[in-house]
């Protein structure tokens, strides 16, 4: 119970940190952030997170299910933000209007033994409707990819958003937070360092080797041996993995995932208002490397991506992981802009025949 009010407090203080440097209720802008995939497993708290924060002036929660009790219940919480609930496909066009910034958890979590690959089947279209309607009723709102594989679904985002002419490259992000929320976590533990200090960038993409934590650039710095950090980027590139299996079938990260977004979709809000130097690691257009789509520190401003950040020095070892990581990377980009291009229809009879 205490670390609740501790964690209220905190609240309250970040909140008055915010009117100190004038971004207090008069001074902030309006803004509406909609999450769709509301009502799942990550859909729940990242509501309730996104009720918490201050910058939030509507909250739009919307799914194909259970929106209205979801929204009722987030809505009573005595925060800034009003709450609202929509269900099914006609009523996503009202969800989206308006939005600044849209998070997307909707689709399927993995089970043990799968790859964030095997999830592409049902969470391609998925991502495809919602992308298109993000088109027609926000376009210039900042997309926030969650649902994987992100390392597919931001490319078949992007596919989407060009063949309605509304892509901008500035406005799409793959959500990589949780990468560096482990990696921070992980760090400090071996480390022996405050985990409120530590500073990790991850770059390259959201799947297993394609997750590459830069432990080399690591703050604050530690004399770890080789071994280690071998250890500990395995670990945090084998996190997510940690957790399906940990829940034995009933689903993937949720509860620190609502966290990553809730970070993520609050630094693009605070990009959005103008505060300076937001800077946070993020799956984007990119030109840090030769593949389309990689991520790495980006810094965020009024209109989303204010500068892609390069790499800094790597390790020997770091060198090395880029190199393994890139074929698998540019694989799953490829799959998702095939995809978005090039519609698979399957017959009764099993055959199938492209558009
Ligand atoms: N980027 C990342 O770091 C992470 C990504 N994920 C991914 O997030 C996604 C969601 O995970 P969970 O919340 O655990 O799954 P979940 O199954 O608990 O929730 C998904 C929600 O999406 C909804 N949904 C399905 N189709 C929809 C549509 N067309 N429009 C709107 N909503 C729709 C479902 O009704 C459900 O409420 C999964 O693809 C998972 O792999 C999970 C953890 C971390
Ligand atoms: O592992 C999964 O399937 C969910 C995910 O992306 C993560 O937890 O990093």
């Amino acid at each position: 119970m205490s670390s609740l009010f501790r964690s209220i407090k905190t609240l309250k203080n970040s909140s008055s940190t915010l009117l100190r440097r004038g971004y207090g209720s008069e001074a902030v802008p309006d803004r509406k952030v909609a999450v769709l995939g509301a009502a799942g497993g990550i859909g729940q708290p990242l509501a309730l997170l996104m009720k918490l924060n201050p910058l939030v002036s509507s909250l739009s929660l919307y799914d194909i299910a259970n929106t209205p009790g979801v929204a009722a219940d987030v809505s009573h919480i005595n925060t800034r933000s009003e709450v609202k609930g929509y269900v099914g496909e006609e009523e996503l066009g009202k969800a989206l209007e308006g939005s600044d910034v849209v998070i997307i958890p909707a689709g399927v979590p993995r089970k043990p033994g799968m790859t964030r690959d095997d999830l592409f089947n049902i969470n391609a279209g998925i991502v495809k409707g919602l992308c298109e309607a993000i088109a027609k009723y926000c376009p210039n709102a900042l997309v926030n990819m969650i649902s994987n594989p992100v390392n597919s679904t931001v490319p078949i985002a992007a596919e989407v958003f060009k063949k309605a002419g509304t892509y901008d490259e500035k406005r799409l992000f793959g959500v990589t937070t949780l990468d560096v929320v482990r990696a921070k976590t992980f760090y400090a533990g071996k480390a022996k360092v405050p985990v409120a200090e530590v500073n990790v960038p991850v770059v390259g993409g959201h799947a297993g080797i394609t997750i590459l934590p830069l432990f080399s650039q690591a703050t604050p710095k530690a004399n770890l041996a080789d071994e280690e950090i071998q250890a500990l980027t395995k670990r945090t590139q084998d996190g997510g993995t940690e957790v399906v299996e940990a829940k034995a079938g009933k689903g993937s990260a949720t509860l620190s995932m609502a966290y990553a977004g809730a970070i993520f979709a609050d630094a693009c809000l605070k990009g959005l208002n103008g505060v300076p130097d937001v800077v946070e690691c993020s799956f984007v257009q990119s030109t840090v490397t030769e593949l389309p789509f990689f991520a790495s520190k980006v810094r965020l401003g009024k209109n989303g991506v204010e500068e892609v950040l390069g790499l800094g020095p790597l390790s020997d070892y770091e060198k090395e992981g880029l190199e393994k990581l890139k074929p698998e990377l540019l694989a799953s980009i490829e799959k998702g802009i095939k995809f978005t291009n090039n519609v698979v229809f399957i017959a009764a009879n099993g055959t199938g025949f492209s558009t």
